[in-house]
């Protein structure tokens, strides 16, 4: 099914190079068929995950995209095997200039760019370039430190050859890659972004898992002034890291999954407001949260 057009606005207004400014358009894909045929092991779900309990969980989430206002470009499941392509924080990214068209390090999710190509097609938003082989890089690896600055995250999804792909790609525009090394932590199968240890929150504001920050990627931020809220261990622990996966709609205005309190009063303690949603057989089981199922399309 081709993607269905905004209704009510410029068709092909877009542009985001901020994490927290607020988001007015999104790409965001419901879960179907692909989901409910979803084999957990080949795609590395864990023990909780249920199809059908998370496709209702991700309508709650939509309940709460579409409250904040942002309109939502929806890419369809017509049953194409893609379970992943709901995380459509991945296959690409997006400037002020056009899209990144990425190459996925998961090779389940390899066709994943091509639905994102379409879509920026159908609403005429440019293209600024693709990562090609041998390069990889996720959008999850991706993190705006400033609108002239992008931390990517060098790891199991991301490699050096997609790094300086993209940095290549964005330097026309004014913006410096700058790449850092991110552990192994769980294995090659697992899912670890540079996202994944951070969530941004507002202007100069984050949650983090400083354990497994890359030490120059800390200290960049420090540098520049940012205040980081350390994620609970406890909860980080309990959630496999999703209790930091945080989306801002707004400057400290968030979307998080349910069961995390202390999490949750860190971020009100630092003047956030939070909705929450649940997500235990989407976000937990999938290693996906709230940013890794939005793809902002204009940030501003
Ligand atoms: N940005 C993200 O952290 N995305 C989460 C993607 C989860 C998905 N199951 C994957 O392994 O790629």
């Amino acid at each position: 099914m081709r993607p269905v057009p905004f209704q009510g606005v410029r068709m092909n207004a877009y542009g985001s190079q901020a994490m927290s400014a607020p988001l007015l358009r999104v790409l965001m894909r419901k879960p179907g068929n692909s989901l409910r045929e979803a084999n957990a092991d080949d795609w590395h779900y864990g023990p909780g995950f249920d199809a059908h309990k998370a496709i209702d969980q991700h309508a709650g989430f939509v309940a709460l995209v579409e409250k904040s206002g942002a309109e939502i470009l929806w890419l369809e499941d017509d049953g194409d095997g893609l379970a992943d392509a709901m995380f459509t924080h991945d296959p690409s990214l997006m400037t002020d200039h056009g899209a990144v068209l990425l190459r996925m390090g998961k090779p389940l999710r390899s066709a994943e760019p091509d639905l994102h190509e379409k879509a920026y097609a159908s609403v005429g938003i440019p293209v600024l370039g693709r990562i090609e082989a041998p390069g990889t890089v996720e959008g999850g690896d991706c993190v705006w430190v400033d609108q002239h600055t992008l931390a990517v995250g060098r790891g199991v999804r991301t490699n050096q050859a997609g790094i300086e792909q993209l940095a290549d790609i964005l330097k026309p525009i004014g913006v410096t890659v700058h790449g850092f090394d991110l552990p192994l932590w769980q294995g090659a199968d697992a899912c670890l972004h540079l996202m994944s240890v951070i969530s941004p929150l507002a202007d100069k504001l984050a949650l983090v898992h400083a354990p497994l920050m890359p030490a120059a990627f800390y200290m960049m931020l420090k540098e520049r002034d940012y205040t980081l809220i350390h994620a609970p261990e406890q909860e980080f622990a309990a959630s496999n890291g999703l209790n930091l996966n945080v989306l801002p709609v707004a400057h400290g205005h968030v979307i998080m999954v349910d069961g995390f309190p202390v999490t949750r009063e860190v971020m009100e303690a630092h003047g956030c407001t939070v909705e929450t949603f649940e997500a235990d057989a989407l976000c937990i089981a999938c290693e996906g949260g709230p940013t890794c199922l939005t793809r902002p399309m204009l940030r501003r």
